[in-house]
């Protein structure tokens, strides 16, 4: 509250509805995400397009407005690419912030980035997973296909998730592991992310509060023992199978998972390796990042496949075109850069359906002026992505999935432009975020969505459910998820 009136900045703080001290926080805390994206939808109605709430010593402020994130994110990257300081219990999960996604904008996590994004996402190493990826879309079909002999409809959410789950604990921890030690890994995972919302509370009064709520810490610190129980024993088998390696000289049937690449990280601030806690935060960040993000992505792409059997031929009709022949299994990856019209449902599946709705948040290291407001120091800014997605004066009827509209048929060879995901000239939409904090898989997501859209369709014909129509209500859970989730008729092609 003091932090507040002491502003001294000649230019206003950004409009935001009236603050009660303490009892407005409270009001606020109390809300869970999803009871809170209405509000703030509200507020950007009556406030415009940048507002702040006022309930902690430092501003929430939210933008809706995509030159105004371009703004904040490309022209003032570097003030605003911070992190807030994490809660006492996020800090558990994190190692103190030693992981990229929640790292302050520095050193460490500069390091942690270009390890991620030079010795996993570069093309060549992503290229090296292929065998991964096609052990998992025959996994995959296998599913889809013994469910399909029934004649009911299925359930598609868990096998999606599951699938999109095993192809980044591959890339993780090695090619080499078989499914129970995937599920094993899964169950433990899964545990945290369902049960973190119990443990808010905690943050409120850390001090008094350990002493409160004593089981409830005990049970938090429980959790984490038991996914380290799983995690470190992968992380130490590797750490033994490359040693084993060097010695024996070979090599040729390697593939460099994201463990081996973190062995040998040195911390620049502190000048040590990385201990096994912070492996094991980072690895974790890993696979939950890429899983629900990813298979949320999936089950709105396929709903809307379900739903528009229109859009489903026509990838259907793309794809054989490039197929040099009819009986073959598989769209090959190799292939994909051939399916323009793949890719634009992939982007107008990400455009209208988000699988976020806001970014991470983003703490500013000094007073950035924004549309003749400042947002000051240690602010907290968050972008609404899912509304600059739903822009009327940027997409015309936006509430439509209309996948031409990433084509330009215009084009001498029919093939549209490659759309700007990462903003950088400008936003129109940033399902990814944009700038320095933007995701740095977004190549990577793509590539596994366009591989099994592809795929899904080529080997089977996906049809509602009888009697009903696909819902595309929203619900939060983590991610913005289908409310009443895909139950699509899935019968083989061939
Ligand atoms: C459709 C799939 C995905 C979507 C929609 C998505 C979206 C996002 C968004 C919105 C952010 C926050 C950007 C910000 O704070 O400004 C983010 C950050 C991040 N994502 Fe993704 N992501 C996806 C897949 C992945 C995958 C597959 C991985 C890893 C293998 C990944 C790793 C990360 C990491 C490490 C960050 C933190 C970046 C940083 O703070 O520097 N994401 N992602």
């Amino acid at each position: 509250f003091l932090n507040l009136l002491s502003h001294s900045h000649p230019l206003p703080l950004p409009p935001g509805p009236f603050n009660v001290p303490i009892i407005t926080a409270l009001v606020w805390l109390r809300k869970s995400f999803s009871e809170l994206e209405p509000i703030l939808r509200n507020l950007h109605a009556k406030h415009g397009p940048i507002f702040a709430l006022r309930f902690r010593s430092h501003p929430r402020v939210f933008i809706a407005d995509r030159n105004l994130a371009h703004h904040a994110l490309i022209q003032n990257g570097a003030a605003c690419s911070d992190r807030p300081k994490a809660d006492a219990t996020s800090k558990i999960f994190n190692r103190n912030q030693h992981n990229i996604s929640s790292a302050s904008y520095g050193p460490t996590w500069r390091l942690f980035r270009r390890n991620l994004t030079s010795e996993i996402l570069h093309p060549s190493r992503v290229k090296s997973f292929s065998r991964a990826r096609k052990w998992v879309l025959e996994i995959l079909l296998r599913r889809l296909q013994s469910e399909s002999v029934s004649g009911k409809s299925i359930l598609v959410v868990d096998h999606f998730q599951y699938a999109m789950f095993c192809l980044l604990v591959l890339m993780c921890f090695g090619d080499k592991l078989d499914e129970k030690q995937i599920k094993e890994i899964e169950v433990a995972q899964r545990r945290i992310l369902l049960n973190l919302d119990k443990f808010i509370i905690l943050n409120f009064f850390p001090r008094i509060g350990k002493v409160l709520f004593r089981k409830r810490w005990n049970e938090l610190f429980q959790m984490k023992r038991e996914q380290e129980e799983v995690l470190v024993p992968l992380i130490r088998a590797r750490k033994k199978a490359n040693e084993e390696r060097k010695l024996a000289q070979e090599g040729d049937e390697f593939v460099l998972s994201y463990v081996d690449t973190l062995l040998d990280l040195q911390l620049p601030e502190d000048k040590r390796k990385l201990d096994e806690g912070e492996m094991v935060s980072l690895c974790s960040e890993f696979l939950n990042a890429g899983t629900d993000t990813t298979s949320t992505a999936l089950q709105w792409v396929m709903a809307n496949l379900v739903k528009y059997p229109h859009v489903q031929e026509r990838i259907l009709e793309e794809i054989k075109g490039v197929m040099d022949n009819r009986d073959e299994n598989e769209v090959k990856e190799e292939d994909l850069h051939k399916l323009q019209y793949l890719k634009a449902v992939i982007l107008e599946g990400l455009r209208r359906h988000p699988p976020g709705h806001f970014v991470l948040p983003h703490a500013v290291t000094e007073d950035v002026v924004l549309n003749g407001y400042v947002v000051p120091k240690n602010g907290i800014l968050n972008f609404m992505v899912a509304e600059m997605g739903w822009d009327p004066n940027v997409w015309e009827e936006p509430m439509a999935f209309k996948p031409e509209r990433f084509l330009n048929e215009n084009n001498s060879n029919g093939v549209g432009e490659v759309f700007d995901i990462t903003g950088s000239r400008e936003i129109k939409m940033m399902p990814f975020g944009a700038g320095r904090r933007m995701c740095p898989a977004s190549g990577l997501a793509l590539l596994h969505l366009e591989y099994f859209v592809a795929n899904l369709v080529w080997k089977f014909e996906w049809k509602t459910k009888e009697g009903c129509d696909v819902d595309l209500s929203e619900q939060q859970v983590f991610t913005v998820v289908m409310k009443n989730p895909l139950e699509a008729h899935v019968s083989p092609r061939f």
